[in-house]
């Protein structure tokens, strides 16, 4: 059976207090939330040491959103992967579409950044989907399956959840209908050696479309940015119907 991850990724937001506030809103809430259902909150580095204690014992598992393939070095502004296992972080989000506009990560670096993650204890979160531009020239098929072929070179798919995450529908409240989310990640699955990797759609997910998008049978779980930072709105995603 594959499992629901839930997981918020707060991008470059929230200072230390604003994250404890968020969990003192957020974590009450968590009462009704099916065991079942593992919830991700990725944050900032600097709020993951204070979170680490206060999410101990919680539901909420722990999330960066970057790791570097190597175990230490002379790599200015980097994170490695036991830096981050030993304040208690249990996911890492690799190769999302702002780190491959903006930072320069390539298909080769996610690759190697997913097989550090396993190597040092971390679940990775690929982040894999076309641009607008793609989907108008009818590449998106083409463009996944080759984002996977290349960033999935000797991945252990046994700890590993991938996101859908269609470039255009980031932050533009434009949601990809679901029926087509739904598609495009059966052929994500199609082309896994493990099919009970979880594939989670990401993109203008909020608590308005939540229901939807999780009633689609080939949808494991979403990875939200804008709508996790704010706690009730992030609480009725995870408590989805
Ligand atoms: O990682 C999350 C995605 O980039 C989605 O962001 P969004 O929910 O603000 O559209």
């Amino acid at each position: 059976m594959r499992k629901i991850v839930i997981a918020g990724n707060w991008k470059m937001f929230k200072t230390q207090a604003e994250s404890q506030e968020f969990l003192q809103g957020f974590l009450p809430t968590l009462q009704e939330t099916p065991e079942e259902r593992e919830v991700v909150l990725c944050v900032p580095f600097t709020d993951l040491s204070a979170l680490s204690m206060n999410l101990h014992g919680s539901l909420v598992q722990l999330g960066a959103q970057n790791v570097h393939w190597e175990e230490s070095g002379a790599y200015t502004g980097e994170i490695s992967g036991p830096m981050l296992t030993e304040i208690g972080v249990r996911y890492v989000i690799v190769g999302h579409s702002e780190r491959r506009q903006y930072f320069g990560e390539t298909d080769t670096t996610v690759n190697l950044r997913l097989k550090a993650a396993q190597k040092y204890g971390l679940t990775p979160i690929l982040c894999v989907g076309e641009t607008k531009q793609q989907r108008d020239a009818g590449e998106t098929e083409l463009l996944i399956i080759t984002q996977l072929e290349k960033d999935l070179v000797d991945v252990d798919q046994t700890n590993l959840v991938i996101a859908y995450e269609p470039i255009w529908a980031i932050g533009t409240g434009d949601t990809c209908e679901t029926k087509e989310a739904n598609r495009v990640i059966g052929l994500i699955r199609s082309q896994l050696t493990n099919p009970n990797v979880p594939i989670q759609y990401g993109g203008s997910v909020k608590p308005n479309n939540i229901d939807e998008i999780m009633a689609q049978p080939e949808i494991d779980g979403v990875l939200v940015g804008g709508a996790s930072l704010e706690a009730a709105g992030f609480a009725r995603i995870v408590n989805y119907k």
